[in-house]
């Protein structure tokens, strides 16, 4: 697995450091807020992990799964929603965690939604933004790091469900997905 690496991009320490770092802000900005935190399945989930522990105030947690790519490395262009929230969200202070933030389809249509069912304010921490790749306006408020023009994995991020163990991001070998 780690052979289908061209190169690393983030190493965990980076990770760790970048989520402590974003948690110490999120715990300043959020005292006294009650946040609900959404993890936005799957990719984030390794993400969400290691920021919700660096959030040193209360915050309460929920996921969503909410699928783009299906199996490939494009867009679908069409957000399916597969797990919606356990918890109504009128009136709530919500803060999205995304692995990344690529076409920007799925956290434009996200954020939309969560207007539309009256929050009272709604804030993104991802830990990847590839603006290069920017279809629909986002705008991220927490972000972990800037990605290249490139298909990355790892840490969350997959490719045909792979890779979502590995525990680091790396740029994935156009070979293993330009056939496909
Ligand atoms: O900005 P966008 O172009 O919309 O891309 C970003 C989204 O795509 C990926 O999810 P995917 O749909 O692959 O589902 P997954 O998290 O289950 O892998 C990723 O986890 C983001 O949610
Ligand atoms: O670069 C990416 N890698 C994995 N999943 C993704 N979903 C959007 N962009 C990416
Ligand atoms: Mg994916």
């Amino acid at each position: 697995m780690n052979s289908d690496i061209k190169e690393v991009l983030y190493t965990r320490e980076d990770i760790k450091n970048i989520a402590e770092k974003i948690g110490s802000q999120l715990t300043k900005d959020y005292a006294g807020k009650n946040p609900l935190v959404i993890c936005v399945l799957k990719g984030a989930f390794l993400f969400m992990a290691d920021v919700v522990r660096e959030i040193k105030t209360y915050a309460e947690i929920d996921f969503m799964d909410v699928s783009s790519y299906g199996d490939g490395t494009e867009s679908t262009g069409e957000i399916k929603i597969i797990k919606d929230l356990d918890v109504p969200v009128e009136g709530r202070n919500i803060l999205i965690v995304e692995d990344i933030i690529d076409t920007g389809r799925t956290l434009n249509c996200l954020v939309a939604l969560f207007e539309h069912r009256k929050v009272a304010s709604v804030k993104i921490c991802t830990l990847l933004d590839k603006p290069d790749r920017r279809e629909k306006t986002v705008k991220p408020d927490y972000v972990g790091f800037k990605v290249p023009n490139e298909f990355v994995v790892g840490y969350g991020l997959d490719y045909q469900g792979f890779y979502r163990n590995l525990p680091y991001v790396g740029i994935l070998k156009p070979e293993i997905y330009k056939n496909n």
